[in-house]
């Protein structure tokens, strides 16, 4: 017997998957639906499963340090903060104060506020005031899709050896395929193409959600 193991996701069998996976904790919903109450903009945030898969990774990788660029109202930064080492910190960047206001409410309800280091500046400034030694566990990259290039190139040189790397939107609604001259899945697929050509990184893309790559940093005494 033969089966098809591309399955087409409808709507029916996307809610199964919610069903079956890791349901959002109280905070998680109150974030998801204060959200959801900003209309189209409610767009830009992950959605469930993959905050479910961010949960679960931090949770694998205990980060005593995590990185996230993009941050908007605070959710997927939620679901890594789940995931911290008991000493675990998280640092955030984002430009918005406005988003980011209703995200530090967020994570004062739930009681993770004192573990998140929020910067509003652009990514790159806060990223490249970083310590250069490799010190982050795991990183997060949900923000202007034009930046990813140089997000990677800050975060890469930063991250421990066996550190997880986590990209999202890497398949832009399908439109890496062919850009047609629009400028941000082209960045998207350049980027695509850069780690793919990093030997420094074991990368996997996952067709989860708008598509998340996942990528492993090598020690640098592994060929
Ligand atoms: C897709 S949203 C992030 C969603 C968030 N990860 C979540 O799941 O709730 C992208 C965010 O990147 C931020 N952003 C855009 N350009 C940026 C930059 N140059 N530096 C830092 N943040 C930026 C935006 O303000 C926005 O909040």
């Amino acid at each position: 017997m033969s089966f098809d193991k591309q399955v087409r996701v409808t709507p029916e069998l996307y809610d199964y998957v919610l069903d079956h996976s890791l349901a959002p904790d109280p905070a998680q919903r109150t974030v998801i639906e204060r959200t959801r109450g900003m209309g189209g903009l409610a767009g830009l945030q992950v959605p469930a499963e993959q905050g479910a898969l961010l949960t679960l990774l931090s949770g694998v990788v205990r980060p005593r340090v995590a990185v996230e660029v993009g941050t908007f109202t605070g959710y997927s930064a939620l679901c890594i903060a789940k995931g911290l080492a008991a000493d675990g910190r998280l640092l955030c960047c984002d430009v918005s104060e406005e988003w980011t206001d209703i995200a530090r409410e967020t994570w004062r309800e739930a009681g993770v506020a004192d573990r998140i280091d929020l910067r509003i500046a652009p990514a790159l400034e806060t990223l490249d005031a970083l310590p250069s030694h490799p010190h982050i566990d795991l990183a997060f990259i949900d923000a202007n899709k034009d930046g990813y290039i140089s997000y990677w190139e800050a975060l890469v040189p930063r991250m421990r050896p066996n550190g997880l790397l986590i990209a999202d939107n890497v398949l832009y609604g399908g439109q890496v395929l062919k850009p047609d001259g629009d400028p941000t899945p082209a960045a998207v697929h350049a980027f695509n193409e850069h780690v793919k050509a990093d030997r420094r990184v074991e990368p996997v893309m996952l067709p989860v959600a708008d598509g998340i790559t996942l990528a492993r940093v090598r020690a640098l005494d592994e060929d």
